[in-house]
């Protein structure tokens, strides 16, 4: 049996050559990075082809790249301009290959690129046009790819499992899997919150400690929960009782931290 042709496609910094890399040897296929062809093909790197020879040339290269790797047995990463041509798009969409687009925010993105300093169009843009060429790339991301994955909080082995686990299973289950890859998501981002509000729980422990105060306020704590259930009022998704359970949790949580420390 031949060895399907598995594209990863998302914006820059989004993780398609780590996450790309992982899978390969996971699946124990081959591995074609578009960005690292283009610089073989052109012999220099991607920051010489912007500044040498101007964007376009870059975008020549990328497209006939891109007609090779479309038809690589394996897993390919793309470069995040790789729908910025609308004969790219097409290239993708006729491929015939599974396509999986790499989804997280542009700040979260961007944050990982900035120490890199690789990447030409993060150097040469403005915030605001940056800004722009994700609004404009991500509708185009989704038009082609048969799969969203969400990136965000998740290290690579996380992604690679739920890229494995979505190109396996049947399409009726294609919706519920994006589902639970929100999902997931939004439960890594709860746990950093809740991480970071003990972080802030620590300092006020240190704090009651100097000043001699005690651990239980019981008005502070009344008139947190007052305030949370007027502002959340309205809110549809959003009942007392979810407030009352999770401030009940959460204050037992910090109680029981700040007794630790000051005990
Ligand atoms: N899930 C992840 N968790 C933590 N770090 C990650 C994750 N994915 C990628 N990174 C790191 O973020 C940086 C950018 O990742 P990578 O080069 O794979 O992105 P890319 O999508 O291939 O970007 P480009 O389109 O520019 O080629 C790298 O330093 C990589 O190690
Ligand atoms: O988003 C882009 O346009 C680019 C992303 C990188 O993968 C490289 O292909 C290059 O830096 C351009
Ligand atoms: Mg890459």
């Amino acid at each position: 049996m031949t060895t399907p042709t598995i594209i990863l496609i998302g914006f820059m910094g989004a993780g398609k050559t780590l996450v790309g890399q992982t899978l390969a040897q996971k699946r124990d296929v081959g591995f074609f990075d578009v960005d690292h062809e283009i610089e073989k093909a052109a012999n220099k790197t991607i920051p010489n082809i912007f500044s040498e020879d101007g964007e376009a040339a870059f975008r020549d290269i990328e497209t006939q790249v891109l007609q090779q790797a479309v038809r690589f047995p394996g897993i390919v990463a793309t470069g995040g301009g790789s729908v910025d041509r609308p004969e790219n798009v097409a290239i993708l969409k006729q491929s015939g290959a599974t396509i999986i687009y790499l989804y997280g925010p542009l700040e979260d993105t961007i944050k990982r690129l900035l120490p890199e300093k690789q990447r030409p169009l993060l150097n040469q843009k403005s915030t605001l046009a940056f800004f722009e060429l994700w609004q404009k790339r991500d509708p185009l991301y989704r038009s082609v790819a048969d799969y969203v994955v969400e990136i965000v909080d998740k290290p690579a082995a996380t992604i690679v499992n739920e890229i494995i686990n979505t190109i396996d299973a049947d399409v009726a289950t294609k919706d519920l899997l994006y589902l639970r890859s929100q999902i997931d998501t939004v439960d890594r981002k709860l746990i950093n919150l809740i991480a970071k509000r003990m972080q802030l729980v620590d300092e006020v422990a240190d704090y009651k400690k100097s000043y001699h105060m005690p651990v239980v306020q019981k008005d502070r704590m009344n008139q947190m929960r007052a305030a949370l259930k007027n502002e959340f009022s309205a809110h549809s998704h959003v009942e007392e009782q979810m407030i009352d359970e999770l401030l009940n949790l959460l204050l037992k949580m910090s109680i029981e931290r700040e007794r630790e420390q000051l005990e």
